[in-house]
């Protein structure tokens, strides 16, 4: 890679979340960047969000699904940051004006993962007892864990990625397991805890959209951090993400809507892309699901694809299983 001459630059600010796995990823990208432009200086600076703050109320009602990225986004804009690392899932499929997304980085793995409280023998989902109990806030897993898995039960189970694992390890606590995502696991050194990846070839479920990958999101028209950014991107991963986000605009759904999606590159040599997605009930009683396999090269053709999934889903029923969970909600925000 073409080393790039930005000594004379000043420092490229970099901003993120303050949990541990926020500021790990920050981290690996100033290390990438720093290969990339040797003789600039990045800094880091971490902000304690709202949604950090508030670990009580239900993530489904918070209506807004900002709450991750806004306070970060108005540093951005106001020029106190130049480039913010979020996890691409946690970013709103529409941003402000001010800001864009830049391409997006090799995406980890996208699949979740199922982590067993510490001295219990069970190893899959398929070998969990009558009544266990699974920690997730997400009704995207636990609606389609509802569904495939009738005899689990479900419990809030809210915090950082550390806190979460000290929840369920417990010895008193309720848990018999909980659902997190693999790449968040690896990357905080965790993968060791992980007792079955869950896609759903494996009798798992389908991930959220944009899972495992990262978003740098840059204030627009900032071609300098865009031209340093771009040399992370991988096209295979940025048209992948890029047809799952266009599936979540179409129906409307924020990160924790029970929308599952599943993106494979089946013949890179072709651009062939299968992207497979699922709606389902809250209580997992009803679901629809669809996939399309088609050639995608070009950004409008990844969006394309994941909008005509998303209007099949709508026309097999997705938008009366939405509406109906939208209603429980207060009004976005
Ligand atoms: N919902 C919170 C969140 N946002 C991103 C990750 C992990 C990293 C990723 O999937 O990219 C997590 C934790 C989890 O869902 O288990």
């Amino acid at each position: 890679m073409a080393k790039i001459d930005t000594a004379a630059l000043r420092p490229l600010r970099i901003g993120t979340r303050r949990s541990n796995l926020a500021v790990v990823q920050a981290e690996g990208i100033r290390n990438s960047l720093q290969k990339i432009a040797p003789d600039r200086t990045f800094e880091i600076e971490t902000l304690h969000t709202l949604g950090d703050k508030d670990k009580s109320t239900a993530l489904y009602s918070f209506g807004a699904k900002s709450l991750w990225t806004s306070e970060l986004e108005e540093k951005l804009t106001s020029g106190e940051l130049d480039v913010v690392v979020h996890c691409l899932k946690d970013m709103p499929t529409t941003l402000p004006d001010s800001c864009q997304l830049a391409p997006i980085p090799l995406r980890d793995d996208p699949r979740d993962a199922l982590i067993v409280k510490d001295g219990l023998p069970y190893t899959s989902l398929q070998t969990l007892p009558e009544g266990a109990v699974v920690g997730t806030s997400s009704v995207r897993r636990s609606a389609q864990l509802r569904r495939l898995y009738p005899h689990l039960r479900f419990a809030n189970l809210r915090g950082n990625v550390e806190t979460r694992l000290a929840k369920v390890d417990h010895p008193e606590s309720e848990y018999t397991c909980m659902v997190m995502s693999a790449a968040g696991l690896e990357r905080l050194g965790l993968k060791h805890r992980i007792n079955q990846y869950m896609g759903s070839k494996d009798g798992g479920i389908l991930h959220a959209v944009g899972q495992g990958a990262l978003g740098l999101e840059i204030r627009k028209g900032d071609g300098e951090t865009l031209a340093l950014v771009a040399n992370l991107a991988d096209q295979w991963s940025t048209l992948a993400c890029l047809a799952e986000r266009a599936l979540m605009r179409t129906l409307e759904g924020g990160c924790s809507v029970p929308i599952g999606v599943e993106t494979e590159w089946v013949d890179k040599s072709r651009y062939l892309l299968k992207i497979t997605a699922i709606v389902v009930s809250l209580d997992g009683a009803q679901s629809v699901q669809d996939s399309i396999d088609t050639t995608v090269q070009t950004e409008e053709e990844a969006t394309a694809l994941g909008q005509e999934l998303a209007a099949r889903l709508v026309k097999a029923g997705a938008d009366a299983i939405l509406n109906e969970i939208n209603t429980d909600r207060p009004a976005k925000g």
